[in-house]
């Protein structure tokens, strides 16, 4: 009996036995793959994107809320570890975008080419006691081979990046583009979502609003200081005593180390930053789709102030950043803190610069 599709049940059942085991579709190579992505025949059209460290604690929820966004039609799930398990599970929800595993540094290639989007949650997260800096001996080297791997394979894809150090890894992640001659400021965006997240929630709290009401644009970086939430632009406008502006700058600023201290060891924000990552990725897929007046905050390539880097509202589109918004009017309080968050960026970005061209 042939389905709606004219296929014959052997062959339909030929497909779906090599679709239940993704390692033997990685052997059988491109043929294997072009079957199973007619699987999303049924699925709605849309982009593709690899998330690059999907059996991370961050990773895990956000390929389960990736497959979950109709605007995805195929998911490649990469780490160095586990994906067998996660593609299989994740694969098992009845949405459209087809799901791939990719294990090791050898399936990097088969799991970048074709990309639109990558999102790089690769790399390990902060203990107590440490700052986001401490980690960069372990993740720059993590981001930069992974970033070779995107020069080579799917070079016009939008990059988000979400490792930290972030204030270092979106440079070296530039610098790895511009060795290989395919840097393209428009489509590296490091992910400070979180930071927005938070500030949202941290202002409703203190306005008795509902978070969904707030936006809160934060500037600057994704470390202690340079997380600069410039609270006199908020929206719905409102004003705060100097003692409540203080209270919530500091909270937003340290909201990694109060998970952080939180989890015990345990690691570092992982479900908020999926969810974080999720509304990212979502405005870049909707940017790239045409959508008007896509605008978020994000740490990218940018000449808003004197460093060649600086989070600040961009608005998305087709070619990824269309427009890098300048900070606009800051009160005295946020004036210091700038100053604080652009002498601290300036030594973080100088470090990831010099790590990748050395
Ligand atoms: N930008 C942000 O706002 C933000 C928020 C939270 C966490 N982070 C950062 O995200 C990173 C990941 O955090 P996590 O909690 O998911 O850590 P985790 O240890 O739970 O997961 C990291 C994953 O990366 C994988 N990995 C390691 N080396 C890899 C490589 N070379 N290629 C591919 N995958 C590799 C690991 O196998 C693991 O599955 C950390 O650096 C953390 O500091 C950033
Ligand atoms: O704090 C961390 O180390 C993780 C992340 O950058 C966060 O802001 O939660």
């Amino acid at each position: 009996m042939q389905n709606h599709n004219g296929e014959a049940a052997s062959q339909r059942i030929a497909r779906i036995s090599a679709h239940l085991n993704p390692h033997q579709l990685q052997m059988e190579g491109k043929s294997g793959l072009e079957r199973a992505y007619c699987r999303a025949k049924g699925g709605s059209p849309g982009f593709k994107v690899a998330i690059l460290g999907a059996s991370g604690g961050i990773g895990q929820p956000l390929s389960m809320l990736m497959k979950m966004n109709p605007l995805v039609s195929v998911l490649h799930l990469y780490d160095v570890a586990n994906t067998p398990g996660v593609t299989s599970d994740i694969s098992h929800m009845d949405t459209g975008a087809v799901v791939r595993g990719f294990l090791g540094p050898q399936q990097l290639e088969n799991a970048l080419t074709g990309m639109d989007l990558v999102i790089i949650p690769a790399g390990v997260p902060r203990k107590p006691g440490m700052t986001r800096d401490d980690l960069f001996n372990i993740n720059a080297g993590i981001v930069k081979t992974l970033c070779e791997g995107i020069a080579k394979c799917c070079p016009k894809a939008i990059v988000n990046i979400i490792s930290n150090p972030v204030n270092s890894t979106v440079p070296i992640a530039a610098e790895v583009f511009k060795k290989a001659g395919t840097y393209d400021p428009k489509r590296l965006l490091g992910v400070t979502m979180l930071d927005v997240v938070r500030a949202n929630t941290f202002v409703a709290e203190v306005l008795g609003l509902d978070p969904r009401e707030v936006d809160v644009s934060v500037v600057g970086g994704h470390a202690g200081v340079t997380i600069l939430p410039l609270l006199s632009q908020l929206k719905p406008p409102c004003s705060f005593t100097s003692e409540e502006a203080a209270y919530l700058t500091s909270r937003i600023q340290n909201g990694g180390t109060e998970v952080v201290e939180a989890k015990a060891g345990a690691g570092s924000a992982t479900l908020s930053m999926a969810y974080a990552a999720v509304k990212f990725a979502d405005a870049c897929l909707r940017g790239l789709r045409g959508d008007a007046d896509v605008i978020k905050c994000a740490f990218v390539p940018s000449v808003v102030t004197e460093l060649p880097f600086f989070a600040s509202k961009v608005r998305l589109g087709r070619n990824g950043i269309e427009e890098v918004y300048a900070l606009g009017p800051m009160n005295e309080f946020e004036r210091a803190g700038l100053e604080m968050a652009k002498k601290e960026l300036a030594g973080s970005i100088e470090k990831g610069v010099s790590f990748a061209t050395k």
